[in-house]
């Protein structure tokens, strides 16, 4: 079997342009353009290329961004005060800060001093517990994107035997609430995951995110299960040359080893160009959602868990 490819960035613009329409319908009827407010503190080179990429297509939806660039080791009294002031303001709809945090911060206490209704990221305890109530919340961007491009490809999830790879608070444990909601089988495997081979062989659908360049070989897929690869990975890449310094090239890759996952898999997504792009789309349809409640105003529909 040779796997149909989820494409998320076309998935993704498409997702965008209907914020954009949204965006636009807000501006026209009711006179508010949504803001999103991205904080971030140091200069974690990788970190800078996603600020700069959401602080464009914030912008291109119609939105208005918000860049705060906080030095490395800006205390944390600092970063609450901005985050007060953010929360405080009434132009900005969704606060995200970019994770993670210099190790002097303290991560659980600066996500929880964000407005729940603000957090876009839905990293915030109410949002989390919101979310695993089945309540109406902020929606973790990664795994609803996730999520869009299982529902776009299956229709419905029902009884599908689900396999999540890794359990962060960011991409694991959300995706699994989700797919549970959805009404899968769930499975959380992580690295204390006694035969994950066998775990993997089970599933109508596995969602790797672990951090490990490819570390899940085809071998390990079901024949037909759909494979929503999550990992960002940069690898040496020293068949693309060198760069002007010296320095040997890189590529991308995701937590899936692609080549032979797809000869199995029934449909897979790619790196790049699968779940990253879903995952900015997502921000931006959070940030709507935000705009839509703070204005008392209906929600979007179809961008929302
Ligand atoms: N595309 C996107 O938009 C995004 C991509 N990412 C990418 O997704 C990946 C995961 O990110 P994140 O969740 O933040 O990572 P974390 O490092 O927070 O979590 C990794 C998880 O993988 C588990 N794990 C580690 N080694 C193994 C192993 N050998 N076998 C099974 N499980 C293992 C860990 O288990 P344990 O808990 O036992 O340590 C942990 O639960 C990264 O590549 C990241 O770059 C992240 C966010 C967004
Ligand atoms: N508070 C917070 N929220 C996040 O959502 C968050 C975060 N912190 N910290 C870092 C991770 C990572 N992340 C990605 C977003 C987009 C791509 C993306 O668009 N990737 C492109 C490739 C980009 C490239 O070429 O480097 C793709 O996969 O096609 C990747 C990764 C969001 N994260």
């Amino acid at each position: 079997m040779v796997a149909q490819v989820i494409d998320g960035k076309a998935f993704a613009a498409k997702v965008r342009a209907q914020v954009a329409d949204q965006v636009a319908k807000l501006k026209e009827e009711n006179g508010i353009t949504p803001g999103l407010a991205v904080v971030l503190v140091g200069e974690d080179p990788a970190s800078q290329v996603y600020v700069r990429s959401k602080g464009k297509m914030t912008v291109e939806v119609g939105m208005n961004s918000y860049e705060h660039k906080l030095d490395v080791d800006t205390s944390e009294a600092d970063l609450l005060a901005l985050i007060d002031k953010l929360n405080n303001d009434p132009a900005v709809h969704g606060i995200l800060v970019q994770l993670p945090l210099p190790k002097h911060l303290d991560e659980d206490l600066v996500i929880n001093s964000i407005d729940p209704a603000k957090d876009v990221d839905g990293f915030h305890i109410s949002n989390v517990g919101l979310l695993g109530t089945g309540q109406k919340s902020m929606v973790p961007c990664t795994p609803l994107g996730c999520l869009m491009m299982l529902r776009e490809h299956h229709g419905s999830l029902s009884g599908m035997d689900a396999v999540v790879i890794g359990r962060s608070n960011i991409v694991g444990k959300p995706m699994a609430q989700l797919l549970l909601g959805d009404s899968c089988t769930v499975t959380i495997a992580h690295s204390r995951t006694k035969d994950l081979p066998d775990v993997v062989r089970r599933a109508d659908i596995v969602v790797a995110a672990v951090g490990r360049p490819e570390m899940v070989p085809g071998e390990w897929i079901k024949e037909g299960a759909t494979v929503i690869d999550v990992g960002i990975n940069r690898i040496d890449a020293p068949e693309k040359g060198t760069n002007e310094d010296g320095s040997v090239k890189t590529r991308l890759v995701g937590d899936v080893h692609y080549a032979s996952a797809s000869t199995r898999a029934g449909a897979i997504t790619p790196v790049p160009g699968g779940v990253g792009p879903m995952t900015i789309a997502c921000l931006l349809a959070n940030t709507l959602t935000a705009c839509s409640r703070a204005n008392d105003l209906p929600e979007p529909e179809g961008l929302t868990a």
